[in-house]
């Protein structure tokens, strides 16, 4: 009910001065609709909400363990990459695709590469992530209980491009929807960051006579505008599309024991070098919770437009629902810090 309609039939009851008891007297025996309450749809975000936290406290777990592996990697400390701020940031994407009928006219994710150092994705039975290749789109296929890991720009930066950032898209698919959850590792870009005067080049010990700096060091403000400043070439790089079932497959278990950490670090390091990214199985996170979390974005995108609208905003904030996020502008994240 409109609330002007709903203002004049409660002026109307107020007129009569019988009050409610007047009501009941009349022999009314439903409520009427002046006196409905709205339902408290707060709630039911709150508990989505809280799903979402439960997920990304233990997505923060895995990300700890990966920069990990990934600073033994170069021979580094093993806090090496969290002591610079790598996971100072943990922030999400929960995307919804529908099923669209007319795929060849648009994407459901453009190309790009993550703007960050690592970021941990989960995409649901559907899938449709593809990766690029060596000029292939790959399908990433998916895999139960698995989660994807992709090399973000600024990895790629500081270790003076040792790793690959990966470059990936989603394109429409007439099957749908779909849902995907991206957690993203990186630093705050806000003056409270611990990290806010650092600036990001290719870490030192990294570099050798033969292998000078590639990039700059960068402020992370710095780095996330000139990514976002060069527009999207629509020139299709694209040769093939072929499946590639590429996967890490580890178990944290394992990681005590110094001979199969080895063997972890390793492939990890193969697969950050050579494709950028890989996917992993059991890594710690339970099925029931990557179940919730699935669930629980697809029951927040189905709900009421109503609803959401009171968190529609392209303002940052805490949790927020909107569109594409580059929904005015078509961005490819580069790395333009490069320096030749
Ligand atoms: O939906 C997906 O699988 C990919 C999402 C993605 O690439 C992103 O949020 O950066
Ligand atoms: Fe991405």
């Amino acid at each position: 009910m409109e609330d002007s309609e709903r203002v004049k039939i409660l002026k109307a009851f107020d007129e009569t001065k019988f009050g409610v008891k007047g009501l009941v007297d009349a022999g009314i025996t439903k409520i009427p609709h002046m006196f409905y309450h709205p339902p408290d749809h707060t709630k039911k975000i709150y508990s989505q909400l809280n799903i979402l936290v439960e997920y990304m406290n233990q997505v923060m777990k895995l990300g700890t363990i990966l920069l990990e592996l990934l600073s033994e990697a170069f021979g580094l400390n093993p806090s090496y990459l969290i002591d610079i701020g790598c996971s100072e940031r943990l922030s999400a994407f929960a995307h919804y695709y529908p099923a669209c009928s007319e795929t060849e006219l648009t994407l459901g994710t453009i190309k790009h590469a993550d703007v960050n150092f690592i970021s941990v994705l989960l995409q649901d039975h559907i899938g449709g992530l593809q990766v690029l290749h060596k000029d292939m789109w790959i399908d990433v296929p998916p895999l139960s209980a698995a989660l994807i890991v992709n090399i973000g720009d600024l990895l790629q930066q500081i270790t003076n491009d040792e790793l690959k950032s990966v470059h990936h898209r989603v394109p429409s698919n007439l099957v749908g929807p779909r849902v995907s959850i991206a957690s993203f590792f990186g630093t705050l870009t806000t003056r409270t960051s611990r990290f806010s005067c650092n600036t990001f080049g290719p870490i030192e010990e990294l570099l050798c006579v033969d292998d000078s700096a590639r990039y700059k060091e960068t402020s992370i403000q710095e780095f996330i505008v000139s990514c976002i400043t060069s527009i999207n070439s629509t020139s299709p790089r694209i040769l093939l599309l072929k499946t590639l079932q590429f996967k890490v497959v580890f178990s944290f278990h394992i990681l005590e024991d110094p001979c199969a950490r080895k063997r972890v670090v390793e492939s990890v390091r193969d697969a950050s070098e050579t494709f950028g990214f890989f996917q992993i199985v059991n890594h710690g996170i339970p099925l029931s919770t990557l179940e919730k979390i699935k669930d629980g974005v697809k029951s927040f995108f189905e709900q009421d437009s109503e609803v959401k609208k009171k968190f529609y905003t392209r303002e940052h904030r805490p949790f927020l629902y909107n569109s594409n996020f580059n929904l005015y502008v078509f961005i490819e994240p580069v790395s333009p810090t490069r320096v030749n």
